[in-house]
């Protein structure tokens, strides 16, 4: 489902991010991502969602080749692809709800389907009826599980996270990701990054570990 084939990303100013990187994540898999910070699991994870163009190799999403797609050509990929990025704020001058229902906006949903999907979605991460609320009047974790419920509001067959429990206790932690099990145990392929190994030993799943931009045993 995701490939990558000799990947390198070299930012404006001579960062190799990630380097000379050939691993393949398979339909269905929970995936995590580890290492250090600036190891380049920010920018592994953009090369997937197309937000990031590699310097050279190539990136198959679904067999697509998500660096060689054209700007107009992207939206389709990313119809596929739940974000759950520290850098995609909440807008706080609208409702829970407005902030969910806005990949479907841009997909182009209307009607009642809207409503449904964004009340299913809050119920699925445990927000059922603060769908009227202000984001500002929801705790720390409510307002991560907000940005949750608008990644898979739009029933994407990928998701990545980018260090999705940052800031959480312990406890809560678990919870995000008992969340993003239950998405795995309906078949969404995940990929989870984190410099926080010790969150995943519980899982048991594969994990990729970077460091300096390469894998590591
Ligand atoms: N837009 C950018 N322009 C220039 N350099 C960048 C850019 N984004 C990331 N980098 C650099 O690339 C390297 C990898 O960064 P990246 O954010 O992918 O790492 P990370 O493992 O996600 O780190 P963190 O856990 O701190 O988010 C770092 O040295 C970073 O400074």
């Amino acid at each position: 489902m995701i490939q990558f084939q000799q990947v390198s990303k070299r930012y404006p100013g001579g960062i190799d991010a990630v380097k000379q990187l050939s691993f393949e994540i398979r339909s269905g898999e929970l995936v995590f991502l580890a290492g250090h910070s600036g190891a380049g699991k920010s920018t592994l994870l953009k090369l997937i969602a197309g937000i990031e163009r590699p310097t050279s190799g190539a990136v198959l999403v679904n067999h697509q080749n998500v660096s060689r797609l054209s700007r107009k050509a992207l939206p389709y990929v990313r119809r596929h692809i739940g974000l759950i990025f520290q850098d995609h704020k909440i807008l706080f001058d609208r409702s829970v709800f407005d902030n969910v229902r806005l990949p479907l906006d841009i997909i182009g949903f209307s009607g009642p389907e809207v409503r449904r999907r964004v009340l299913a979605a809050l119920d699925k991460v445990g927000l059922a009826g603060k769908e009227s609320l202000n984001p500002i009047a929801l705790s720390g974790g409510e307002q991560q599980r907000l940005c949750i419920a608008r990644a898979v509001v739009h029933r994407p067959a990928i998701l990545l996270a980018d260090e999705p429990t940052a800031n959480l206790d312990r406890d809560y932690a678990h919870d995000i990701l008992e969340l993003f099990k239950s998405f795995h145990q309906v078949g969404v392929t995940l990929v989870i990054a984190a410099h926080d190994e010790s969150l995943m030993a519980d899982y048991g799943r594969r994990i990729l570990r970077l460091k300096h931009g390469e894998f590591t045993a």
